[in-house]
Protein backbone atom coordinates (compact mmCIF):
# COMPACT_ATOMS: atom_id res chain seq x y z
CA UNK A 1 0.00 0.00 0.00
CA UNK A 2 1.51 3.35 -0.76
CA UNK A 3 0.56 6.27 0.75
CA UNK A 4 2.30 9.09 -0.85
CA UNK A 5 1.89 12.45 0.39
CA UNK A 6 0.67 15.44 -1.27
CA UNK A 7 2.27 19.24 -0.34
CA UNK A 8 3.62 22.69 -0.98
CA UNK A 9 5.70 23.42 1.70
CA UNK A 10 7.67 26.84 2.34
CA UNK A 11 10.66 26.05 5.03
CA UNK A 12 12.20 28.64 6.53
CA UNK A 13 15.63 31.00 5.44
CA UNK A 14 18.47 29.31 4.93
CA UNK A 15 20.66 29.18 8.46
CA UNK A 16 24.26 29.31 6.20
CA UNK A 17 23.27 32.87 4.58
CA UNK A 18 21.30 34.49 7.63
CA UNK A 19 24.60 33.92 9.49
CA UNK A 20 27.25 35.12 6.76
CA UNK A 21 24.92 38.44 6.52
CA UNK A 22 24.48 39.03 9.93
CA UNK A 23 28.58 38.96 10.83
CA UNK A 24 29.28 40.75 7.83
CA UNK A 25 26.32 43.90 8.49
CA UNK A 26 28.23 43.82 11.89
CA UNK A 27 31.14 44.77 10.12
CA UNK A 28 29.97 47.31 7.40
CA UNK A 29 30.04 50.53 7.76
CA UNK A 30 26.18 51.94 7.75
CA UNK A 31 23.36 49.97 8.69
CA UNK A 32 21.97 46.86 6.82
CA UNK A 33 18.34 45.44 6.39
CA UNK A 34 17.74 41.54 6.24
CA UNK A 35 14.92 40.38 5.12
CA UNK A 36 13.85 36.65 5.92
CA UNK A 37 15.84 35.98 8.82
CA UNK A 38 16.30 32.60 9.89
CA UNK A 39 15.07 32.95 13.51
CA UNK A 40 16.13 29.41 14.87
CA UNK A 41 18.64 28.76 17.77
CA UNK A 42 21.62 28.85 15.67
CA UNK A 43 20.55 32.48 14.54
CA UNK A 44 19.87 33.59 18.19
CA UNK A 45 23.00 32.65 19.49
CA UNK A 46 24.62 34.73 16.45
CA UNK A 47 22.06 37.80 17.40
CA UNK A 48 23.08 37.56 20.48
CA UNK A 49 26.24 37.72 20.05
CA UNK A 50 26.66 40.41 17.80
CA UNK A 51 24.55 42.39 20.51
CA UNK A 52 27.44 41.85 23.03
CA UNK A 53 29.56 43.32 21.13
CA UNK A 54 27.41 46.37 20.83
CA UNK A 55 25.93 46.16 17.30
CA UNK A 56 22.24 47.19 17.29
CA UNK A 57 19.76 44.46 16.16
CA UNK A 58 16.52 45.35 15.82
CA UNK A 59 13.17 42.73 14.69
CA UNK A 60 10.52 43.03 12.66
CA UNK A 61 7.75 41.03 12.43
CA UNK A 62 6.53 40.84 9.08
CA UNK A 63 2.63 40.32 8.03
CA UNK A 64 3.59 36.86 5.98
CA UNK A 65 5.01 35.71 8.99
CA UNK A 66 9.04 36.61 8.36
CA UNK A 67 11.18 38.19 10.56
CA UNK A 68 13.41 41.42 9.00
CA UNK A 69 16.53 42.17 10.90
CA UNK A 70 17.97 45.69 11.33
CA UNK A 71 21.74 45.92 12.02
CA UNK A 72 23.32 48.81 12.86
CA UNK A 73 26.99 48.66 13.26
CA UNK A 74 28.49 49.30 16.93
CA UNK A 75 30.44 53.00 16.52
CA UNK A 76 33.04 50.53 17.73
CA UNK A 77 33.06 46.78 18.58
CA UNK A 78 32.99 46.41 22.28
CA UNK A 79 36.49 44.61 23.76
CA UNK A 80 34.81 43.29 26.75
CA UNK A 81 35.81 41.27 28.28
CA UNK A 82 32.61 39.66 26.88
CA UNK A 83 31.25 35.88 26.99
CA UNK A 84 29.76 34.61 23.77
CA UNK A 85 27.76 31.33 24.01
CA UNK A 86 28.16 29.39 20.85
CA UNK A 87 25.35 26.37 21.90
CA UNK A 88 26.05 23.54 19.50
CA UNK A 89 26.25 26.06 16.24
CA UNK A 90 29.26 25.67 13.84
CA UNK A 91 29.23 28.80 12.17
CA UNK A 92 28.78 30.81 16.07
CA UNK A 93 31.96 29.11 16.87
CA UNK A 94 33.57 29.68 14.00
CA UNK A 95 32.70 32.87 12.62
CA UNK A 96 32.19 34.54 15.69
CA UNK A 97 35.96 34.62 16.70
CA UNK A 98 37.92 36.13 14.04
CA UNK A 99 34.86 38.74 14.43
CA UNK A 100 36.67 39.42 18.30
CA UNK A 101 39.79 39.66 16.83
CA UNK A 102 38.42 42.61 14.30
CA UNK A 103 37.56 44.07 17.67
CA UNK A 104 40.52 43.48 19.51
CA UNK A 105 38.48 41.94 21.93
CA UNK A 106 38.70 39.93 25.22
CA UNK A 107 36.19 37.42 24.81
CA UNK A 108 35.19 33.80 26.68
CA UNK A 109 33.73 31.21 24.50
CA UNK A 110 31.92 28.36 25.39
CA UNK A 111 29.33 25.61 23.83
CA UNK A 112 27.07 22.93 24.75
CA UNK A 113 28.87 19.74 26.05
CA UNK A 114 28.79 17.94 22.44
CA UNK A 115 30.55 21.51 21.22
CA UNK A 116 33.53 21.01 23.34
CA UNK A 117 34.40 18.04 20.99
CA UNK A 118 33.53 20.04 17.84
CA UNK A 119 37.07 20.71 15.71
CA UNK A 120 38.18 24.60 16.08
CA UNK A 121 42.11 24.51 16.21
CA UNK A 122 42.85 25.84 12.98
CA UNK A 123 41.28 28.97 12.70
CA UNK A 124 42.24 30.27 16.37
CA UNK A 125 46.08 28.88 15.26
CA UNK A 126 45.23 31.16 12.56
CA UNK A 127 44.05 34.11 15.00
CA UNK A 128 47.38 33.33 16.79
CA UNK A 129 49.27 34.08 14.09
CA UNK A 130 47.62 37.44 13.37
CA UNK A 131 48.72 38.17 17.04
CA UNK A 132 45.49 36.73 19.39
CA UNK A 133 46.50 35.68 22.61
CA UNK A 134 44.03 32.19 23.51
CA UNK A 135 44.20 30.30 26.53
CA UNK A 136 42.06 27.15 26.79
CA UNK A 137 40.38 26.00 29.69
CA UNK A 138 40.65 22.09 29.11
CA UNK A 139 41.37 20.96 25.88
CA UNK A 140 43.84 22.60 23.58
CA UNK A 141 42.60 23.64 20.22
CA UNK A 142 38.71 23.19 21.90
CA UNK A 143 35.97 25.16 23.58
CA UNK A 144 35.88 26.64 26.40
CA UNK A 145 38.72 29.86 25.79
CA UNK A 146 39.37 32.77 26.37
CA UNK A 147 40.99 34.83 23.40
CA UNK A 148 42.51 38.26 23.75
CA UNK A 149 43.08 40.15 20.68
CA UNK A 150 44.24 43.42 21.83
CA UNK A 151 47.48 42.72 19.61
CA UNK A 152 46.29 41.77 16.60
CA UNK A 153 48.69 42.76 13.23
CA UNK A 154 48.80 42.61 10.10
CA UNK A 155 49.28 38.98 8.98
CA UNK A 156 51.56 37.11 5.80
CA UNK A 157 49.97 34.58 4.42
CA UNK A 158 47.92 32.24 7.03
CA UNK A 159 47.74 28.53 5.97
CA UNK A 160 44.75 26.48 7.25
CA UNK A 161 43.95 22.56 7.22
CA UNK A 162 40.42 22.61 6.45
CA UNK A 163 40.14 18.81 6.20
CA UNK A 164 37.97 19.58 9.36
CA UNK A 165 35.45 22.17 8.52
CA UNK A 166 34.81 24.73 5.68
CA UNK A 167 33.91 26.80 8.16
CA UNK A 168 37.76 27.36 9.09
CA UNK A 169 38.32 29.42 6.00
CA UNK A 170 34.66 30.76 5.51
CA UNK A 171 35.38 31.97 9.05
CA UNK A 172 38.67 34.17 8.09
CA UNK A 173 37.37 35.38 5.08
CA UNK A 174 34.10 36.77 6.46
CA UNK A 175 36.22 39.00 8.12
CA UNK A 176 39.36 39.04 6.28
CA UNK A 177 38.31 43.15 4.41
CA UNK A 178 38.53 44.48 7.97
CA UNK A 179 41.83 43.09 9.02
CA UNK A 180 44.45 45.33 8.69
CA UNK A 181 46.21 44.37 5.51
CA UNK A 182 43.52 42.19 4.63
CA UNK A 183 43.81 38.55 4.13
CA UNK A 184 45.83 36.30 2.66
CA UNK A 185 45.22 32.53 2.64
CA UNK A 186 45.55 28.95 1.65
CA UNK A 187 44.59 25.56 2.32
CA UNK A 188 47.18 23.11 3.54
CA UNK A 189 47.57 19.96 1.49
CA UNK A 190 45.30 17.54 2.14
CA UNK A 191 41.21 17.56 1.67
CA UNK A 192 38.83 20.78 1.75
CA UNK A 193 35.97 20.03 3.58
CA UNK A 194 32.65 20.79 1.99
CA UNK A 195 33.64 23.20 -0.76
CA UNK A 196 30.53 24.02 -1.21
CA UNK A 197 30.02 26.16 1.42
CA UNK A 198 33.12 28.37 1.17
CA UNK A 199 31.98 29.09 -2.71
CA UNK A 200 28.65 30.57 -0.84
CA UNK A 201 31.38 32.58 1.27
CA UNK A 202 33.15 33.71 -1.53
CA UNK A 203 30.02 35.08 -3.64
CA UNK A 204 28.34 36.58 -0.83
CA UNK A 205 31.66 38.25 -0.19
CA UNK A 206 31.45 39.27 -4.05
CA UNK A 207 27.70 40.09 -3.73
CA UNK A 208 28.42 42.76 -1.26
CA UNK A 209 31.27 44.30 -2.87
CA UNK A 210 34.10 42.88 -1.17
CA UNK A 211 37.07 42.38 -3.47
CA UNK A 212 38.64 38.72 -3.23
CA UNK A 213 40.60 36.69 -5.78
CA UNK A 214 40.38 32.50 -5.24
CA UNK A 215 43.75 31.13 -6.80
CA UNK A 216 43.40 29.01 -9.55
CA UNK A 217 42.90 25.50 -7.79
CA UNK A 218 40.50 26.92 -5.85
CA UNK A 219 42.71 26.58 -2.75
CA UNK A 220 44.05 29.70 -1.95
CA UNK A 221 41.85 33.56 -1.12
CA UNK A 222 43.22 36.76 -0.95
CA UNK A 223 40.42 39.78 0.59
CA UNK A 224 41.28 43.37 -0.26
CA UNK A 225 40.87 45.37 2.41
CA UNK A 226 38.52 47.72 2.77
CA UNK A 227 35.00 49.42 3.91
CA UNK A 228 31.94 47.14 3.65
CA UNK A 229 28.97 49.59 2.67
CA UNK A 230 25.26 48.76 4.75
CA UNK A 231 23.18 46.58 2.37
CA UNK A 232 19.92 45.38 2.25
CA UNK A 233 19.40 41.25 1.50
CA UNK A 234 16.55 38.48 1.26
CA UNK A 235 17.61 35.64 2.88
CA UNK A 236 16.71 32.68 0.33
CA UNK A 237 14.82 29.36 1.99
CA UNK A 238 17.08 26.99 3.36
CA UNK A 239 17.46 24.25 0.15
CA UNK A 240 19.44 22.04 2.68
CA UNK A 241 16.16 21.77 5.48
CA UNK A 242 14.12 21.26 2.11
CA UNK A 243 15.80 17.92 1.38
CA UNK A 244 13.75 15.94 4.05
CA UNK A 245 10.24 17.69 2.83
CA UNK A 246 11.73 16.90 -0.85
CA UNK A 247 13.09 13.23 -0.28
CA UNK A 248 9.39 12.79 1.83
CA UNK A 249 8.03 12.51 -1.82
CA UNK A 250 10.22 9.66 -3.25
CA UNK A 251 9.56 8.00 0.41
CA UNK A 252 6.25 8.05 0.19
CA UNK A 253 5.82 8.08 -3.23
CA UNK A 254 4.10 11.05 -3.54
CA UNK A 255 4.83 15.12 -4.70
CA UNK A 256 5.76 17.79 -2.88
CA UNK A 257 6.81 21.20 -3.79
CA UNK A 258 8.99 24.04 -2.08
CA UNK A 259 7.94 27.36 -2.73
CA UNK A 260 9.87 29.93 -3.25
CA UNK A 261 12.97 28.22 -5.13
CA UNK A 262 15.76 30.21 -6.36
CA UNK A 263 16.65 30.02 -9.73
CA UNK A 264 20.48 29.99 -8.73
CA UNK A 265 21.97 29.79 -5.34
CA UNK A 266 25.05 29.03 -3.96
CA UNK A 267 23.53 26.47 -1.30
CA UNK A 268 24.67 22.91 -1.13
CA UNK A 269 21.06 22.26 -1.13
CA UNK A 270 20.51 23.13 -4.44
CA UNK A 271 22.22 19.99 -5.73
CA UNK A 272 18.99 17.96 -4.57
CA UNK A 273 17.26 18.69 -7.78
CA UNK A 274 20.37 16.27 -9.65
CA UNK A 275 20.34 13.96 -6.73
CA UNK A 276 16.58 13.53 -6.72
CA UNK A 277 16.24 13.27 -10.53
CA UNK A 278 19.55 10.61 -10.40
CA UNK A 279 17.44 8.24 -7.54
CA UNK A 280 14.42 8.19 -9.48
CA UNK A 281 12.59 11.63 -9.30
CA UNK A 282 10.57 13.50 -11.38
CA UNK A 283 11.51 17.25 -10.70
CA UNK A 284 9.96 20.28 -12.28
CA UNK A 285 10.87 23.77 -11.55
CA UNK A 286 7.98 26.15 -12.47
CA UNK A 287 7.47 29.58 -13.15
CA UNK A 288 5.78 30.23 -9.68
CA UNK A 289 9.13 29.28 -8.10
CA UNK A 290 7.97 26.50 -6.86
CA UNK A 291 10.31 23.47 -7.07
CA UNK A 292 7.78 20.00 -7.33
CA UNK A 293 9.93 16.77 -6.19
CA UNK A 294 7.90 13.49 -7.71
CA UNK A 295 8.12 9.83 -6.27
CA UNK A 296 7.41 7.45 -9.68
CA UNK A 297 7.63 4.30 -7.45
CA UNK A 298 11.10 3.90 -7.40
CA UNK A 299 14.23 4.82 -5.39
CA UNK A 300 17.43 4.32 -7.19
CA UNK A 301 21.08 3.72 -5.03
CA UNK A 302 23.46 6.46 -5.77
CA UNK A 303 27.04 7.29 -5.87
CA UNK A 304 27.36 10.95 -4.41
CA UNK A 305 31.09 12.76 -3.52
CA UNK A 306 30.95 15.67 -1.02
CA UNK A 307 27.16 15.62 0.35
CA UNK A 308 28.31 17.45 2.68
CA UNK A 309 25.16 18.58 5.31
CA UNK A 310 22.60 16.80 3.35
CA UNK A 311 24.23 13.40 3.56
CA UNK A 312 21.80 12.81 6.87
CA UNK A 313 18.67 12.89 5.00
CA UNK A 314 20.55 11.54 1.51
CA UNK A 315 21.60 8.26 4.05
CA UNK A 316 18.25 7.99 4.97
CA UNK A 317 16.93 8.04 1.78
CA UNK A 318 19.77 5.65 0.10
CA UNK A 319 17.89 3.21 2.84
CA UNK A 320 15.20 3.27 0.74
CA UNK A 321 16.55 2.35 -2.32
CA UNK A 322 16.29 -0.69 -4.41
CA UNK A 323 19.83 -0.79 -4.89
CA UNK A 324 23.47 -0.22 -2.60
CA UNK A 325 24.63 3.49 -2.27
CA UNK A 326 28.12 4.69 -1.28
CA UNK A 327 28.49 8.46 -0.17
CA UNK A 328 32.50 9.44 0.00
CA UNK A 329 34.26 12.58 0.99
CA UNK A 330 32.19 12.83 4.32
CA UNK A 331 34.77 12.22 6.72
CA UNK A 332 34.40 15.62 8.44
CA UNK A 333 30.89 14.83 9.50
CA UNK A 334 32.63 13.03 12.37
CA UNK A 335 33.04 16.15 13.64
CA UNK A 336 29.26 17.73 13.37
CA UNK A 337 26.96 18.03 15.86
CA UNK A 338 27.53 14.78 16.38
CA UNK A 339 29.74 11.53 15.08
CA UNK A 340 27.37 11.60 11.79
CA UNK A 341 29.14 8.65 10.48
CA UNK A 342 28.57 6.88 13.68
CA UNK A 343 25.42 7.66 14.15
CA UNK A 344 24.07 7.18 10.55
CA UNK A 345 25.38 3.74 10.91
CA UNK A 346 23.88 2.61 14.20
CA UNK A 347 20.41 3.90 13.64
CA UNK A 348 20.05 2.83 9.88
CA UNK A 349 21.40 -0.75 11.05
CA UNK A 350 19.04 -0.59 13.67
CA UNK A 351 15.91 -0.61 10.75
CA UNK A 352 17.58 -3.47 8.88
CA UNK A 353 19.84 -1.55 6.46
CA UNK A 354 23.64 -2.77 6.16
CA UNK A 355 25.86 0.68 6.60
CA UNK A 356 29.74 0.01 6.64
CA UNK A 357 31.16 3.08 7.86
CA UNK A 358 34.67 3.74 6.87
CA UNK A 359 37.00 7.09 8.06
CA UNK A 360 35.54 8.92 5.67
CA UNK A 361 32.48 7.40 3.40
CA UNK A 362 28.91 5.27 4.07
CA UNK A 363 28.38 2.20 2.04
CA UNK A 364 24.67 1.48 2.46
CA UNK A 365 23.00 -1.45 1.77
CA UNK A 366 19.31 -1.48 1.39
CA UNK A 367 17.66 -4.76 3.24
CA UNK A 368 13.91 -5.50 4.93
CA UNK A 369 12.82 -2.88 6.70
CA UNK A 370 11.87 -3.12 10.43
CA UNK A 371 10.35 -0.37 12.44
CA UNK A 372 12.56 1.28 15.72
CA UNK A 373 13.52 4.19 17.92
CA UNK A 374 16.03 6.52 16.21
CA UNK A 375 18.19 8.40 18.46
CA UNK A 376 19.08 11.93 17.13
CA UNK A 377 22.08 12.58 19.00
CA UNK A 378 20.91 16.52 19.89
CA UNK A 379 21.67 16.88 15.71
CA UNK A 380 18.74 18.04 13.80
CA UNK A 381 19.62 16.47 10.86
CA UNK A 382 19.73 12.92 12.25
CA UNK A 383 15.88 13.84 14.01
CA UNK A 384 15.11 14.44 10.03
CA UNK A 385 16.43 11.63 9.04
CA UNK A 386 15.07 10.00 10.98
CA UNK A 387 11.10 11.25 10.53
CA UNK A 388 11.91 10.80 6.60
CA UNK A 389 12.16 6.98 7.53
CA UNK A 390 9.06 7.09 9.71
CA UNK A 391 7.30 8.01 6.02
CA UNK A 392 8.23 4.73 5.15
CA UNK A 393 8.74 2.56 7.50
CA UNK A 394 5.93 1.76 10.26
CA UNK A 395 6.06 2.34 13.70
CA UNK A 396 9.49 4.48 13.55
CA UNK A 397 9.91 7.08 16.57
CA UNK A 398 12.29 9.65 16.39
CA UNK A 399 13.19 10.80 20.22
CA UNK A 400 13.44 14.47 20.80
CA UNK A 401 12.21 16.10 17.32
CA UNK A 402 12.34 19.61 18.99
CA UNK A 403 15.96 19.35 18.50
CA UNK A 404 15.41 20.73 14.52
CA UNK A 405 14.84 24.38 16.89
CA UNK A 406 18.48 24.69 15.95
CA UNK A 407 17.72 25.61 12.64
CA UNK A 408 14.08 24.48 11.65
CA UNK A 409 12.36 25.50 15.01
CA UNK A 410 8.80 24.68 12.68
CA UNK A 411 10.06 21.43 11.57
CA UNK A 412 7.70 19.10 14.17
CA UNK A 413 4.88 21.09 12.51
CA UNK A 414 5.83 21.59 8.64
CA UNK A 415 6.43 17.75 8.80
CA UNK A 416 2.82 16.82 10.48
CA UNK A 417 0.88 19.03 7.85
CA UNK A 418 3.15 17.54 5.24
CA UNK A 419 2.25 14.24 6.32
CA UNK A 420 -1.31 14.39 6.89
CA UNK A 421 -1.80 15.26 3.72
CA UNK A 422 -0.97 11.00 3.23
CA UNK A 423 -3.68 9.05 1.51
CA UNK A 424 -4.01 5.36 1.20
CA UNK A 425 -3.49 4.60 -2.50
CA UNK A 426 -4.36 0.69 -2.49
O1 LIG B 1 29.54 27.53 6.57
C1 LIG B 1 28.46 26.98 6.79
O2 LIG B 1 27.41 27.64 6.89
C2 LIG B 1 28.43 25.53 6.90
C3 LIG B 1 29.48 24.78 6.48
C4 LIG B 1 29.49 23.30 6.55
O3 LIG B 1 30.32 22.95 7.64
P1 LIG B 1 31.53 21.89 7.50
O4 LIG B 1 32.49 22.42 6.53
O5 LIG B 1 32.06 21.79 8.88
O6 LIG B 1 30.88 20.63 7.01
C5 LIG B 1 28.10 22.73 6.78
O7 LIG B 1 28.17 21.36 7.04
C6 LIG B 1 27.41 23.47 7.89
O8 LIG B 1 26.14 22.93 8.12
C7 LIG B 1 27.23 24.93 7.52
C1 LIG C 1 26.99 20.78 10.40
C2 LIG C 1 25.94 21.58 10.58
O1 LIG C 1 25.88 22.69 11.33
P1 LIG C 1 26.96 23.70 11.90
O2 LIG C 1 26.67 25.02 11.27
O3 LIG C 1 26.72 23.71 13.37
O4 LIG C 1 28.34 23.19 11.55
C3 LIG C 1 24.63 21.29 9.93
O5 LIG C 1 23.73 22.15 10.01
O6 LIG C 1 24.47 20.21 9.33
Amino acid sequence: MRTGVDAIVSVPASKSLTNRYLILAALASSPSTIHNTLISRDTELMLDALAAFGVGIERVECSDGSTTVHVTPAAELARGPLEVQCGLAGTVMRFVPPLAAVAGATVKFDGDPAARLRPMAPVLDALETLGANIEYAQEPGMLPFTMDASALRSGEQVVIDASGSSQFISALLLVGHALPGGLTLRAANGPVASPDHIMMTVQTLRELGVKITVDEDGRGWKVAPGALAGFTVTVEPDLSNAGPFLAAALASDGSVGIRHWPTTTTQVGGKWVQILSQMGAEVHHGDDAVLTVRGTGKIHGINYADASELAPTLAALCALADSPSKLTGIGHLRGHETDRLAALETELNKVGVQVVATADSLEITPAELRAADIHSYEDHRMATAGALLGLAIEGIRVENIATTAKTMPQFPQLWADMASTAKARG
